[in-house]
């Protein structure tokens, strides 16, 4: 079992390509199913702790799995059971199904006895083969005996969610499972909401398909992955202020918001916090304050090798706003375009930042944060996966999109696509994303690996440390100890 953080996330099809891939290099079906079975079994007969245990097998390759499993769970001395929804159908689970030398209940139409419920079950009903919703009395049954066990755990994927959405395929709302073992890669459906809410812990069971070469451009597969702590430059004893980064939020009608930006930008380690806000708005007194004007901007950042801009937080939707955004993005400057900034770009913006974007100049790249609602008003409303649409509206605005939730993807203009897991949900709190937005122009000097990621993994990071009901200026005060950390 291997934590997911880092982790490729392979689409259902992806995953049938590798393990196509993995038989025309001399493996079988069968012999990934035994790996894949075996896997289970060890770490349910770990977790079971001499518990008895129920396999639920659904009728294809999952199925499979659970045969196994339920068989070498049984050779290792464990008390088990074995439930299947009908025949299996494919050639590999038939075979499976042979050598469990056990009964084999059915459900659900002779249910499982309420009083034979078991304190371990093993789901193992479909995987990414699940191709429409479970019938209600298959999808009530499952849902029952994993509500009322003590431990349940779910084979590659919960049954009823779909794998490449993360959606759930049935209106009844699926139990939340102990642990959801992943077979061979993540796929979207362990990170994305609300299937990853429903996955619980998700580990990865190496099963033998040879992936450690995904995402090399030789295999024409660019893996979405999941964002690992990153790493980040260590301070010099040389540093001064302007290597360390300068930090310039442009505010507007909503003094607050920007302060947290231009505080959590110093706080996760800028160097030089810099604030046009509206005259005397309270403010620690390391940041710099000035009134807006486009000179001012200009004069500011003149010399200044390494300048982030954030532009968003508290700027207001009136004509000056409009007008700081286009001095902002004139500036050519790397920007974090946030919250009311959002709702101001136009066609032409994007026309600039895909030119920017062909240039691959690291110091002209542009982020744009958006939340669900804000994702909806710049790109349109999107359906299906949230990996896909993240994907989409980076290529077509030419910027890097950080598109936020308890599911935040990161998505590049080049395609890259990088996935947070569960952040802490005490996040959902007025500001948080203020922060957020302050913490990227400072990773953006001082992450090697992905500025947008390394902020995102920080104010997680924070809000982990927290506990619950923080407020925003909280999360920024933490991310000093975050920072130092690294
Ligand atoms: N891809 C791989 O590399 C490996 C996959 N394995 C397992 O195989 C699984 C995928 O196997 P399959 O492709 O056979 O798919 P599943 O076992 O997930 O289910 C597919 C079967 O269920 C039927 N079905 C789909 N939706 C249904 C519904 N709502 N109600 C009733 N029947 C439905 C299909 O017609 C098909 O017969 C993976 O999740 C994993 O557990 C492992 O055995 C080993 C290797
Ligand atoms: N339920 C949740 N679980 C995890 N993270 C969340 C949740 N709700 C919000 N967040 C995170 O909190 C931040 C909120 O940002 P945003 O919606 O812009 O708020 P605001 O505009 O009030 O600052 C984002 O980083 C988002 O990913
Ligand atoms: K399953």
């Amino acid at each position: 079992m291997t934590p997911i953080e880092g982790q490729p996330i392979l689409t259902a099809a992806q995953m049938r390509a590798a393990e196509d891939r993995a038989i025309a290099d001399g493996a079988s079906v069968e012999s990934l199913m035994d790996r894949a079975g075996a896997g289970v079994a060890e770490a349910v007969r770990r977790l079971a702790a001499g518990s008895p245990v129920l396999v639920l097998c659904g009728p294809g390759n999952n199925g499979g799995d659970g045969y196994v499993a339920a068989r070498v769970l049984r050779q290792n001395g464990v008390e088990v059971r074995v439930g299947a929804l009908g025949e299996p159908k494919t050639e590999a689970a038939s075979a499976a199904r042979a050598a469990w030398a056990g009964a084999v209940e059915r459900f659900p139409d002779a249910p499982l006895e309420q009083h034979d419920i078991s304190p371990v079950v093993v789901e193992a009903v479909f995987g990414t083969g699940l191709s429409r919703p479970l019938d209600d009395d298959v999808a009530r049954t499952i849902n029952a005996l994993v509500q009322c066990a003590r431990l349940s755990v779910a084979v590659d994927l919960p049954s009823g969610v779909d794998t490449d959405t993360g959606a759930e395929l049935n209106p009844l709302s699926l139990p939340h499972y102990s642990l959801t073992l992943a077979l061979g890669a993540l796929k979207p459906a362990h990170v994305l909401q609300p299937a990853a809410s429903v996955c619980g812990a998700v580990r990865l069971l190496d099963i033998g398909l040879g992936l450690d070469h995904i995402g090399s451009p030789r295999e024409n597969v660019s893996a979405d992955q999941v964002i690992a702590r990153p790493p980040l430059f260590a301070l010099q004893a040389a540093d001064h202020k302007y290597s360390r980064g300068m930090v310039v939020v442009i505010g507007g009608a909503m003094p607050g918001a920007a302060a947290l930006a231009v505080q959590s930008a110093m706080r996760a380690g800028a160097g030089y916090g810099l604030l046009f806000a509206e005259p005397g708005t309270a403010m620690p007194h390391a940041v710099v304050q000035r009134d807006w004007s486009p000179q001012a901007l200009t004069a500011a950042i003149a010399g200044k090798p390494k300048v982030g801009i954030v532009i968003g937080p508290g700027l207001g939707r009136d004509d000056a706003a409009v007008a700081k955004l286009d001095a902002a993005i004139a500036s050519e400057r790397p920007i974090v375009i946030d919250g009311d900034a959002l709702h101001l770009l136009e066609e032409r913006h994007f026309a600039i930042f895909r030119h920017r974007a062909t240039i691959v100049d690291r110091d002209r790249r542009v982020f744009l944060t958006p939340h669900a609602g804000e994702f909806k008003a710049l790109f349109g409303a999107w359906t299906g996966s949230k990996i896909a649409a993240a994907r989409a509206a980076a290529r077509h605005s030419g910027a890097t999109v950080v598109f936020k939730g308890p599911d935040t993807v990161i998505a590049h203009p080049n395609g890259h696509t990088n996935v947070a897991l569960a952040g802490s949900p005490w996040l959902s709190t007025a500001g948080t994303g203020d922060v957020l937005a302050g913490i990227l122009g400072a990773t953006l000097f001082s992450a090697p690996f992905g500025a947008a990621e390394a902020a995102v993994w920080m104010h997680a990071e924070a809000a982990r440390r927290l506990g619950g009901a923080f407020i925003a200026d909280d999360l920024a005060r933490e991310l000093s100890a975050v920072r130092a950390s690294r």
